[in-house]
């Protein structure tokens, strides 16, 4: 039997609240025989199948804030009249023979009889499409009871694929995933294959980013880092940095990617899990402001380089792990426990100097970092873009940046007014003509003694030193449980020498749950900083920036909340 809309008109309210937009009887598209009762509020959508009897007439309700699209189409069959329209839901669901959720895509589709005429059964289905897409993103801007805006302007995201990177699978990923995703969203997309180690840091620096509503990296944090680079290299530096970035799990780290899943607010998952999960937020398509690290790399005082960081800087174990474990990447994310071990057994001691600006030293110094509304208006909203994929601005909140407690950090360091590092008052150092970007006003050159306002840490032997602007070093790796994307803070952990083998295996296994800042371990130090400054004393070792090997040497960095823009909640 044909559908038929309802003879009588539904109830306009469902319980009690929500306002029923539109409603209609189809049927399966694989069995006309089976018929749906299809309703849509601004919430849900919720199909029900009709039966004589009470028994299988089960409910199903679909948030449509897992709805990443929705299409209508003609049926193949020219002898079909018909007209068809599918909705794609990524809602949380339990996997298979494990607790726990992840999101997994869900597919429903109907088919529309109502007329004799196909262009009018066409226009039917049209007209349910187009409204479950805005009433999806109507779900998805009302957020604290806030409408958030969108702006639309014709541009396309272009797509930025590393075939190398982690188990070297990044384009399969790709097609197998991503594609289908971008495609029901409606997301125009360009997919830019790179060839090289820098291809994508050239390309961003040259390219006309007016064309552009997003350069989404699929790869590790490395490809990425070039992407931040080569933005920040650029003339208009100030504008090119503000546009939006998305990130897509390809690498075998992943930890920006393992970081916006958090800041989702959903659970661990295994890692095509964090891929789905990555690709639904990217066809949402909000954006939210990231903070950068300036970083002054000196083994050159007179003519230091200067690098953009999204996500961390290492010293010691950490960053000699990364590199280590490059040689097991054929085991994927795994590499880094395999490392971990491998590392533990011939356990290091790192020497240097460690200096930083603590947190309270600039409260409400900063402009940007006040706890004041921002309304933005970032759009990347491709021209032909249905609206439940549509790229929009959200309206942002700047936290108020509170000071924590530093776990062990008033034992064991002092003020530099008291020691031998002793120096002048800050002086801000300028971007000079040779270096784009901001100004670092926390930083004075690093053959400078570090401002007065500093704290000198007396320990100069050390295992670990870690940075992090975010909260996941790696998908297993949850180490700054209290960093947000942009709340304008280095996260600084070390761990002093004399660790123990198992001591330091314990803080490791901890970090896989964000539970190490809890053990108590007295080796371990975690406070909230501005600005930092290592000076290692030995000539060879590794220091690593986003995962990636820099120059050895003395380093130094500064925050700058907010400035880079990424695709994420
Ligand atoms: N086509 C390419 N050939 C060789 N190297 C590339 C290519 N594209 C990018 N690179 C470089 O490869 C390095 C590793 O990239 P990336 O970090 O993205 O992947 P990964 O190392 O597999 O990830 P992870 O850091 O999570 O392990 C980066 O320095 C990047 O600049």
């Amino acid at each position: 039997m044909d559908p038929k809309i309802a003879e009588s008109d539904p109830p306009s309210y469902r319980n009690g609240i929500t306002k029923v937009l539109q409603y209609g009887e189809f049927t399966a598209t694989g069995n006309r025989k089976v018929r749906y009762a299809v309703s849509l509020t601004e919430r849900d959508l919720t199909i029900q199948k009709i039966t004589s009897t009470p028994v299988g007439r089960s409910k199903v309700v679909f948030n449509l804030r897992d709805c990443v699209g929705c299409r209508a189409f003609s049926a193949d069959d020219n002898a079909d009249a018909g007209a068809y329209f599918s909705v794609y839901f990524y809602p949380f669901k339990r996997r298979w023979m494990s607790s726990g959720v992840a999101r997994q895509r869900v597919e429903q589709c109907f088919r529309v009889a109502l007329f004799q005429d196909p262009r009018a059964n066409l226009e039917e289905a049209e007209k349910w499409a187009g409204t479950i897409r805005e009433s999806s993103v109507r779900q998805q801007h009302l957020r604290n009871r806030v409408l958030y805006s969108e702006v639309h302007r014709p541009c396309s995201v272009m797509l930025l694929v590393n075939p190398h990177s982690g188990k070297g699978q990044a384009l399969s990923l790709f097609t197998g995933h991503v594609q289908r995703m971008l495609n029901e969203a409606g997301v125009p997309h360009t997919l830019v294959i790179t060839e090289r180690q820098n291809h994508a840091r050239e390309l961003v620096r040259e390219a006309d980013l007016s064309k552009w509503g997003a350069l989404v990296i699929m790869s590790g944090d490395g490809l990425l880092f070039e992407v931040v680079n080569g933005l920040m290299e650029r003339e208009d530096w100030e504008k090119a940095i503000q546009t939006p970035l998305g990130i897509l799990p390809g690498g075998s780290g992943n930890a920006l990617a393992a970081s916006i899943h958090h800041y989702s607010g959903a659970q661990p998952v295994s890692s095509e899990e964090l891929l789905v999960s990555c690709g639904f937020l990217l066809c949402k398509g909000l954006v939210s402001r990231m903070d950068l690290a300036s970083v002054h790399l000196g083994s050159s005082p007179s003519n230091p380089t200067r690098l953009f960081s999204f996500l961390s800087l290492a010293w010691g174990f950490v960053a000699d792990v990364d590199v280590e474990s490059e040689k097991y990447r054929h085991v994927g994310a795994a590499r880094f426990t395999m490392g971990t071990l491998v590392r533990l057994a011939s356990l290091r001691v790192y020497k240097g100097r460690l200096a930083y600006l603590p947190v309270d030293e600039v409260d409400g110094e900063e402009d940007g970092q006040s706890p004041v509304s921002l309304e933005e208006m970032t759009s990347i909203s491709p021209q032909h873009q249905p609206p439940s994929s549509a790229f929009c601005s959200s309206t942002l909140l700047c936290r108020p940046l509170k000071d924590s407690p530093c776990q062990n950090a008033a034992h064991h360091t002092f003020r530099n007014s008291n020691n031998a590092f002793k120096g002048k008052k800050r002086e801000p150092m300028s971007a000079n003509a040779t270096l784009t970007g901001p100004p670092d006003s926390l930083l004075v050159p690093l053959d400078q003694p570090v401002p007065s306002d500093w704290v000198v840490v007396p320990e100069e032997d050390y295992v670990l030193m870690l940075a992090m602007y975010q909260s996941h070093l790696a998908k297993d790796l949850y180490v700054a449980p209290d960093s947000t994307l942009d709340d304008g803070l280095i996260h600084l952990i070390y761990v002093r020498a004399g660790i123990s083998r198992m001591a330091l295996l314990r803080l490791f296994l901890a970090m896989e749950k964000g539970t190490h800042l809890a053990n108590n371990c007295p080796h371990l130090v975690y406070t909230r900083v501005r600005a930092l400054r290592l000076e290692p004393y030995s000539s060879k070792g590794v220091i690593t920036v986003d995962g990636e090997v820099v120059e050895y040497g003395p380093v130094q960095a500064q925050v700058h909340g907010g400035i880079a823009r990424l695709i994420t909640r």
